[in-house]
């Protein structure tokens, strides 16, 4: 049996992992937690979220250590945000804690922190932008696009809902870092356009972050060329999308006793090269 905590538990996506661990047979949530002072703290996680008592307290981040050393977890999952997922990760790892984190944001300081904390402490993680099969099955699509269209004018655009925090989306930026890696010419991001911005040079890659309603998560890269263009587009209509893919990452990563992963491990991705 998989001893998963969860930080972010009542979060949009914290709240549906736990809803989906406890369906499942081979793992279960043994600590959960929230943001310090929290008005809920010492309730039962499962009567939280709706889906009945499941003997879990809700934890604060200020007793993370604490709770961590009497309720030893296996697997640490993380949606927060990055500020905090810096701080959780430096505790989980300490504890000998391996980790999936799905949090967005980081500057890059933040992400070398986590990996510092991470390969000290001789932990695994899996880290992920984007837990979605079909994001991942699409920044696969990427490589190829890029390799065969790399000289193409190449525009990214992105819409998520009104709450969120970070902007470009984690997945935006992953997918513009994979575009960079394999389409052959230098590149330079540009985030959105504004005012006199002259001719567009071939080597920007265009990054737009919309905001608004409900929207789960959509992203569109378009490679634009004379007299033709692909629009290649991924819409999450549920979170579960993310969620069944931080489900194969904790099975993943229950198995694995150091190195950092990403989702193209855990789904068997990296094997395909075009
Ligand atoms: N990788 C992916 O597949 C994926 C998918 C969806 C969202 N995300 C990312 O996950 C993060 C969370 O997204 P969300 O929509 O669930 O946000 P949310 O705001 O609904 O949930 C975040 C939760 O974390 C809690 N929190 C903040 N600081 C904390 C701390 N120190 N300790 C414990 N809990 C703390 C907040 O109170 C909140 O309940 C964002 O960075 C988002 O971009 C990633
Ligand atoms: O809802 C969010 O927030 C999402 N964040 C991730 C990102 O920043 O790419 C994944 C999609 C949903």
């Amino acid at each position: 049996m998989i001893k998963v905590a969860i930080t972010g538990a009542l979060g949009r996506m914290g709240s549906n992992i736990i809803k989906t661990i406890n369906q499942q047979d081979d793992m279960k949530v043994v600590a959960a937690f929230e943001v310090p002072n929290h008005p809920k703290k010492g309730e039962d996680v499962g009567k939280l979220i709706g889906i009945g008592e499941i003997g879990v307290p809700l934890s604060t981040s200020d007793e993370l250590d604490a709770v961590l050393k009497e309720t030893k977890p296996d697997v640490l999952v993380d949606f927060t945000i990055a500020s905090a997922c810096v701080e959780n990760v430096k505790i989980a790892s300490k504890n000998g804690v391996k980790l999936v984190i799905g949090t967005t944001g980081f500057t890059e300081e933040q992400k070398a922190e986590i990996e510092k904390a991470i390969k000290e402490n001789n932990v695994s993680a899996v880290i992920s932008q984007n837990f979605a099969i079909g994001v991942n099955i699409f920044f696969k699509t990427l490589e190829f696009l890029a390799k065969k269209l790399g000289d193409y004018d190449i525009e990214i655009v992105e819409m998520h809902h009104r709450h969120k925090k970070d902007a470009p989306s984690g997945t935006a930026l992953r997918a513009a870092e994979i575009i960079k890696a394999n389409r052959g010419i230098e590149s330079v991001f540009v985030y959105g356009r504004q005012g006199m911005t002259g001719e567009r040079k071939k080597e920007e890659i265009g990054i737009h972050a919309l905001r608004g309603g409900d929207v789960v998560g959509d992203h569109t890269v378009i490679f634009a060329g004379d007299g033709e263009r692909i629009e290649l587009t991924h819409r999450a209509s549920s979170r579960q999308a993310f969620v069944n893919g931080v489900i194969l990452a904790i099975r993943f990563i229950a198995e694995k006793e150091n190195g950092i992963y990403n989702t193209f491990d855990v789904l068997g991705l990296n094997e395909i090269k075009f």
